[in-house]
């Protein structure tokens, strides 16, 4: 622990329990009503009863907890916590805790991660949890020679950033590398000097400002020049995770839907229009999980997009193609800056049962959930739009949300959004309609 402004900070990690083989497959549990659905979903991941009580809203973060999260607070707005079934990742099965106020999300993911588990699952590799720090230096005189001072000095910065953080080097982690650019700008040539930590089950912002920061002064030193920003860069491009997956042609719809998923993807990956969707249908399920686990979803979004954009164009992230025995083969690489220790994780009871649910123990093994799901979510999109197109099932499950804004409550909802789908005709003012006609026959 450590102490900061007076506020005793817990940085253990948040860990999932000790690893149980748990049974992700829970068809059925679209019928329970939530309550009892938290209780089968606590039982399945074999939780003490209560784990995931926080769940309950009535028991999730309160006023005064969200009031030590962030400044002026005057409330907390509640955004829905699905549950993803059917995901086994590197051998493991999970249940997916999903945070997204859009409707179809986890039922897409659920969906395509059954399409995969006949095939072994989502299988996950990563580089290491290595984030980048950046300082900057202006007006050196001589930025190619500055350079080569710093990387002459390489050890030395090493020893000094490891020195503002005994904890993270005690659990393996620390500076590793020492990068250094010069880079021409329209203020003249700046030189930019790359400090690579490996900060372990973190998200590392935090850790890597205080090691720039307290490197600063020396660097600018060294460079005869004078030291300008010094935080992290969300180009977390050496902490990268990649997942693949087989999805099964048969479930899928057969030949024609894996050749035309084929060229979806290629589309995705020529046309920056279209990889703009694309990537969101992605970051539908990336952003679910990293918002349930109380991970910074800016940070995880810029990284995305940066690396969509890694060769000066903006372009698919993951890449789909026909496979042995003519099923379809996807795979997914993207930054992930996620952690299990500081921020809301470690802070907000519901990110805790989130993860307390997953059972995951690493911020890699987060990371390795987190990825699946993006690709699960990208497959659940591009085959409904290969087949059948997205509103079948997308507006079916919306024409929920529409029965609800339309006033309807508790059974009116299923019975409201049945027949506007059924009618073919699902919105608001129909809605509003068929809930009259309800009533008035009541
Ligand atoms: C919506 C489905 C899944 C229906 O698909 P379906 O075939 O009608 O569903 P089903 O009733 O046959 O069920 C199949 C499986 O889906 C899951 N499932 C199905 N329904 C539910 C439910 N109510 N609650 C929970 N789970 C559900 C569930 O796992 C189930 O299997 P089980 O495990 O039960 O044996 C399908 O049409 C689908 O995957 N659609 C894609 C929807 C989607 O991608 N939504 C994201 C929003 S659209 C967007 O923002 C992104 C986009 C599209 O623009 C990106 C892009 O352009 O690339
Ligand atoms: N551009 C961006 O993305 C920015 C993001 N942020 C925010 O920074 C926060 C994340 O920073 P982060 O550095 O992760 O948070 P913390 O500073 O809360 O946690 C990191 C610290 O936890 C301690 N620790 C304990 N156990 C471990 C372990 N197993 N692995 C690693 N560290 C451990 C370490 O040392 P010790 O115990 O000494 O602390 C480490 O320095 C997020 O809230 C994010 O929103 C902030 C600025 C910019």
């Amino acid at each position: 622990m450590r102490s900061v402004a007076g506020t005793r900070l817990d940085r253990r990690p948040i860990r999932g329990g000790a690893p149980v083989s748990i049974n992700s497959r829970l068809s059925g549990l679209r019928d329970l009503d939530a309550t009892a659905r938290r209780a089968a979903v606590t039982e399945a991941a074999g939780l003490d009863a209560g784990a995931l009580d926080a769940l309950d809203p009535a028991r999730g973060l309160t006023l005064e907890a969200a009031d030590h999260l962030i400044e002026n607070v005057v409330g907390i707005i509640g955004i829905p916590v699905g549950v993803a079934t059917n995901f086994t990742i590197d051998g493991v099965d999970r249940l997916v805790p999903m945070a997204t106020e859009e409707p179809s999300v986890v039922a897409a993911a659920s969906n395509a991660a059954r399409m995969t588990r006949g095939h072994g699952g989502f299988r996950t590799s990563t580089t290491g949890p290595v984030m980048i720090a950046q300082i900057q230096v202006v007006d050196a005189a001589d930025p190619e020679a500055a350079r080569l001072r710093l990387l002459e000095a390489r050890e030395e910065l090493l020893a000094l950033a490891d020195a503002q953080d005994p904890m993270l080097t005690s659990l393996g982690g620390g500076a590793r590398d020492l990068v250094v650019r010069t880079l021409p700008t329209r203020t003249g040539v700046h030189l930019v000097a790359h400090l690579h930590v490996d900060v372990r089950d973190a998200m590392g912002a935090n850790a890597v400002n205080t090691m720039a920061e307290a490197l600063a002064p020396r660097v600018a030193e060294l460079a005869d020049g004078r030291s300008l920003l010094r935080i992290l860069s969300n180009k977390a491009d050496q902490r990268l995770i990649r997942a693949r997956a087989v999805f099964d042609a048969e479930l899928l719809g057969g030949a024609q839907v894996v050749r035309d998923i084929v060229h979806a993807s290629a589309f995705a990956e020529a046309d920056p229009y279209r990889a703009a969707t694309h990537n969101k249908g992605i970051m539908n399920g990336i952003t679910a999980v990293v918002l349930a686990t109380g991970n910074d979803t800016r940070a995880v979004e810029s990284g995305a997009h940066s690396h969509a954009a890694r060769g000066g164009g903006y372009t698919a992230l993951s890449h789909f193609e026909l496979g042995e025995g003519g099923h379809l083969a996807g795979t997914l690489e993207l930054p992930l800056a996620v952690g299990l220790v500081g921020g809301a994780t470690r802070a907000h009871p519901v990110a805790q049962a989130a993860i307390r649910l997953l059972g995951i123990r690493t911020a890699a093994e987060l990371a390795a959930v987190i990825a699946s799901v993006g690709l699960a979510q990208n497959l659940a999109a591009l085959r409904a739009l290969a087949a059948e197109g997205i509103q079948r099932g997308h507006m079916t499950l919306h024409a929920r949300t529409i029965a609800a804004s339309a006033g309807a409550a508790g059974e009116e909802i299923t019975r409201v959004a049945e027949r506007i789908v059924a009618d073919k005709l699902i919105r608001l003012e129909h809605a509003q309609d068929v809930l009259a006609e309800l009533r008035s026959v009541r």
